[in-house]
């Protein structure tokens, strides 16, 4: 038997090998929860259920429960219905080729059936336990995150994730709709911060995996147009997600404890983001700053969001 020979039956048995040639074994309930991207949805769950936290007015816990249940299966279906349309993608991606499709663990077909059974589950679910307002805006980030992002946008043009990034910021106008039945200012204003909070958050991130990718020929924004015009654009949307951060401070909508955490944090994340837009080459030796930007960004929404709640608890 041939080296090649032999090389190529280690690479069909590799976690790592391709989706298209991979064998498909029987997929265990961990490759089912890896499907939903559960660390990405922690904070898709935290916003929602600020969002439901925030609004005023009274829903049972075990309704609110069941509404932050939803949006969690529904944010999770839908992450497999990208995962069902991006295999081939993810296979091309060292950060993603582990993941179950790409890796072998299951069949496409399954993971097409999950998150399609997933998503009437947590809309029917949501629109019995709250209203149907609430369900309708979480069939629409669902749709919009499937078929704007991930199959129009996301292979076609380097803005897909500021117009597509729209998905991720309905949580908390499903929180909040499914206490009140309505989407009024504040839910809106919230929808805002998290739209423009998207690109400096994925764009510091596409700059240290850009490789991966330029190898799967996705037209991210740094491979498109390099390093230059991508810094430039994180500095851009840090400004107008400032603008978005302090406007339920200038509308009243929110207090003096929101107006910290917005201002203090707002201000490091500003910071952070000059750094990223005045550095041209990198360091090994430290991190580089648009590493620091990525992981601050997570925290800045965890920190705000949760501002959000306390103030109007406190207001209340
Ligand atoms: C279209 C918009 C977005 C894109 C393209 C994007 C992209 C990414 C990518 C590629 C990662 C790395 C994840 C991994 O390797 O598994 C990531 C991490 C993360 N994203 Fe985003 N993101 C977007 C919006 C959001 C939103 C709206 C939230 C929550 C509100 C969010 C929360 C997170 C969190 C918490 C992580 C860290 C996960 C970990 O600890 O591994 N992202 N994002
Ligand atoms: C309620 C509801 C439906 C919420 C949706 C939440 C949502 C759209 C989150 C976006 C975050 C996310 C997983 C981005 C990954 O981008 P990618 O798919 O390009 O990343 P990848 O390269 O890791 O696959």
């Amino acid at each position: 038997m041939g080296r090649r020979l032999i090389e190529e039956e280690f690479m069909a048995s590799s976690p790592l090998s391709s989706g298209a040639n991979a064998p498909v074994l029987p997929a265990h309930w961990r490759d089912f929860v890896a499907l939903t991207k559960p660390r990405v949805m922690t904070l898709v769950v935290f916003t929602g259920l600020c969002g439901l936290l925030a609004a005023p007015g009274h829903i049972h816990p075990v309704l609110g429960f069941t509404a932050i249940l939803c949006i969690a299966l529904g944010a999770g279906a839908a992450a497999a219905l990208n995962q069902w349309w991006e295999a081939d993608i993810d296979a091309k991606m060292k950060r993603t080729a582990s993941r179950p499709l790409p890796a072998g663990r299951m069949e496409r077909q399954t993971a097409l059936h999950f998150g399609v059974g997933l998503s009437f589950f947590s809309v029917i679910l949501m629109g019995m336990a709250t209203n149907w307002l609430a369900a309708a805006v979480l069939t629409v980030s669902i749709l919009f995150y499937v078929f704007i992002y991930t199959i129009w946008l996301k292979p076609r043009t380097a803005q897909n994730i500021v117009i597509g990034g729209a998905a991720g910021a309905f949580p908390p106008v499903i929180g909040w709709a499914a206490v009140t039945g309505d989407i009024t200012a504040l839910p809106i204003a919230l929808f805002m911060l998290i739209f423009f909070w998207t690109p400096p958050h994925f764009w510091a991130l596409a700059l240290f995996v850009k490789t991966d990718y330029a190898a799967a020929g996705i037209p991210m924004l740094p491979v498109v147009s390099g390093e230059v015009v991508t810094r430039r654009q994180i500095l851009f949307y840090t400004f107008i997600m400032a603008v978005a951060a302090l406007a339920p401070v200038a509308l009243h909508l929110t207090g003096a404890i929101y107006g910290t955490a917005a201002l203090v944090g707002t201000a490091i994340f500003a910071a952070m983001a000059f750094q990223v837009y005045l550095r041209r080459e990198t360091d090994p030796a430290r991190m580089a700053p648009e590493k620091r930007l990525f992981k601050y960004s997570i925290l800045y929404l965890f920190l705000l969001f949760g501002a959000v709640v306390v103030d109007r608890w406190l207001l209340a």
